[in-house]
């Protein structure tokens, strides 16, 4: 079913806020737990979301130092949740120190661990972004793909890439090589504050493994007519 790789974001400030959106959308099956909620309430929704056996994306985006990383990592893999995920730009050394800690903290709470996946280049960067801000001299799908080669090889199950460069990461990175993409716009829906969008079927088309699609659901006027609308336009696409 198309729409099991469709991940929603419970990205709001409270855990009755995020409740309420479970219960507007029972038929999402995959949640993300991000920066705002996870900040502001700490782990409580992750055992909501198991209680209703929905799949969890936790997206905490750490980084730091080796040391550092490789803690947060051990200790958000004790959750029991099925993604996680840090910066590429943590570099090789902490790459590495993080999917080991993940190994040890899953089997210390004796849960599965999480697919650990790196973000190449936030979605909401444009070409002139990455040159003019954070003054990266490669095109900006060369310095994806090297983001994502450097999380592969430092042991990494996947990456958090734009759905423009999915394609491109697929084949390059192989099928085992999870891509999860984010900036997902159907036709009808508002950018926002992404750069590199798709729409839904374009990026399933490319060959994303799942899509992250928040606003143009969670702020809609209806949420579940907005998931419905999203759903019928994957639906004949594996
Ligand atoms: O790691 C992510 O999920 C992520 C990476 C990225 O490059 N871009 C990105 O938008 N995200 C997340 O994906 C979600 C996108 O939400 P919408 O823009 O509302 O669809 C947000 O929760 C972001 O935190």
């Amino acid at each position: 079913m198309p729409n099991n790789k469709i991940i929603v974001p419970l990205d709001v400030a409270t855990v009755e806020d995020a409740i309420a959106l479970l219960n507007q959308l029972p038929e999402v099956t995959f949640w993300k737990v991000g920066l705002e909620l996870f900040t502001n309430t700490g782990p409580q929704i992750l055992e909501v979301l198991k209680s209703r056996q929905k799949r969890i994306f936790l997206d905490l985006k750490f980084h730091d130092i080796p040391n550092t990383v490789a803690g947060a990592c051990r200790a958000a893999s004790r959750y029991g949740v099925d993604l996680l995920t840090i910066h590429s730009t943590n570099g090789r050394d902490a790459l590495k120190a993080a999917a080991e800690a993940v190994q040890e903290g899953a089997s210390q709470a004796n849960v599965k661990p999480p697919k650990l996946i790196a973000i190449t280049l936030l979605t909401s960067i444009s070409s002139r972004q990455l040159a003019s801000d954070l003054h990266v001299p490669l095109e900006l799908p060369e310095y994806a793909l090297k983001m994502a080669l450097m999380a592969k090889e430092s042991g990494l199950d996947g990456a958090v890439c734009s759905p423009q460069e999915v394609a491109q990461l697929h084949q390059t990175c192989g099928n085992n090589f999870l891509l999860v993409c984010p900036g997902v716009r159907p036709e009808w829906a508002d950018k926002g504050d992404q750069k590199r969008t798709f729409t839904p079927a374009a990026s399933l088309q490319a060959g994303a493994n799942y899509l992250v699609i928040g606003r143009p659901i969670t702020s809609a006027e209806n949420p579940a007519i907005a998931w419905q609308k999203i759903c019928e336009e994957v639906k004949n696409l594996t």
